[in-house]
């Protein structure tokens, strides 16, 4: 029997151990908050900014939504950044990537705070996670972590495949599991849009995670049997719903399902995880800041 991971179980799991640190916090006086800021008109990064300040809302994570228009220049972005990072009750800052093409990516993500990056996106904390000495750990992979944790996914000695390099999910995810310790220790394939023959490196790994961006790429006929498939994959392909579209992974369900041992859906899977990891990211950052001790789960 296949193992349909329920993102949104572990998900839930894990917010119910952020709430409680939040009302540790809170009641030293402290309360957690995340700033998020959108500069970019599309219609998916609305959505998730939009799920990001819901969850706040429900741990008792104090939200601050800032909104810029696509079209103002790229100091604008920059000014509201340098506000945040003054702003005492602002203990995490997101910036909703992609922001658009005028605005260097670069510069907006060595401009907030390094103790505010929530995102951990950052230069100093790229380094300090690749040093093994994370502050705060991406996400999507963190959660990715969580997942297999929770499912009793074993990572040490076992061949892992990423397909996608990007700083978001690919190369801190593959950093993630070759670090020491648990969690950690695979053998890791990083893949990419050059790699050649692909399926040859996916059938060889006890752990595939797809993060490409190219609906449904990995199919059942790409995997052996028994591999544990990680789908991070969101896109939106048009179908006739009420929305006009429909939710697709990067792994074409239903072949990759016949093939693995457990297997992420989409929506349900990695998603709810990243939400997750970033209230536990938030409320690390609070307190780092405060100095006041919480015990995360
Ligand atoms: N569930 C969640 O919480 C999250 C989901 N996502 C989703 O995950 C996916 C990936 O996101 P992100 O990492 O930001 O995407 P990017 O577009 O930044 O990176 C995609 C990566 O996949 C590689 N790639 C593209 N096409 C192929 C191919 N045919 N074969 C092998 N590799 C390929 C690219 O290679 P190259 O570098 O050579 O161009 C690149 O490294 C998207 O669908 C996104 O929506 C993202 C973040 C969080
Ligand atoms: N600075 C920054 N940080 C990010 O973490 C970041 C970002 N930029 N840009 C875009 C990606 C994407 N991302 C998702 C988060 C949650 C879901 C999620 O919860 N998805 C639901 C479904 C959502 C739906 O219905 O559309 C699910 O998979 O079940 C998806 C995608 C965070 N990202």
């Amino acid at each position: 029997m296949t193992t349909i991971i329920d993102g949104n179980e572990i998900g839930d799991q894990i917010t119910a151990g952020v709430a409680a640190c939040t009302d540790t916090l809170v009641g030293e006086a402290v309360t957690p908050g995340l700033a998020t800021v959108l500069m970019s008109d599309d219609g998916a990064s609305e959505t998730y900014v939009s799920m990001k300040q819901q969850a706040c809302e429900e741990i008792g994570i104090e939200g601050f939504h800032y909104e810029i228009s696509a079209d103002e220049p790229a100091e604008t972005l920059f000014s509201t950044i340098d506000e945040l990072n003054a702003d005492p009750a602002v203990h995490g800052i997101l910036v909703q990537m992609p922001v658009p093409d005028h605005v260097p990516k670069r510069d907006v993500l060595e401009r907030i705070d390094p103790m505010k990056d929530v995102d951990g996106f950052h230069p100093e904390n790229v380094g300090r996670l690749v040093a093994g000495n994370a502050r705060y750990k991406p996400c999507t992979p963190h959660g990715i972590q969580k997942i297999l944790a929770e499912t009793g996914v074993e990572t040490e000695g076992k061949d892992a495949v990423v397909v996608g390099r990007s700083d978001i999910v690919g190369k801190p995810m593959a950093n993630l599991l070759i670090q020491y310790g648990p969690g950690g220790n695979a053998t890791t394939t990083v893949c990419h849009s050059r790699t050649d023959d692909l399926a040859e490196k996916t059938r060889n790994a006890d752990i595939v995670i797809a993060a490409a961006g190219v609906p449904e790429m990995i199919d059942g006929s790409m995997l052996s049997a028994g591999t544990t498939v990680i789908d991070v994959g969101i896109n939106r392909v048009d179908a006739d719903t009420e929305k006009g579209y429909e939710l697709v992974g990067d792994v074409d369900f239903e072949s990759a399902k016949a093939k693995a041992d457990a297997i992420t859906p989409v929506p349900g899977g990695v998603g709810p995880l990243t939400i997750a990891m970033l209230m536990y990211n938030t409320v690390k950052a609070a307190s780092l800041q405060s100095g006041v001790d919480i015990s995360l789960p």
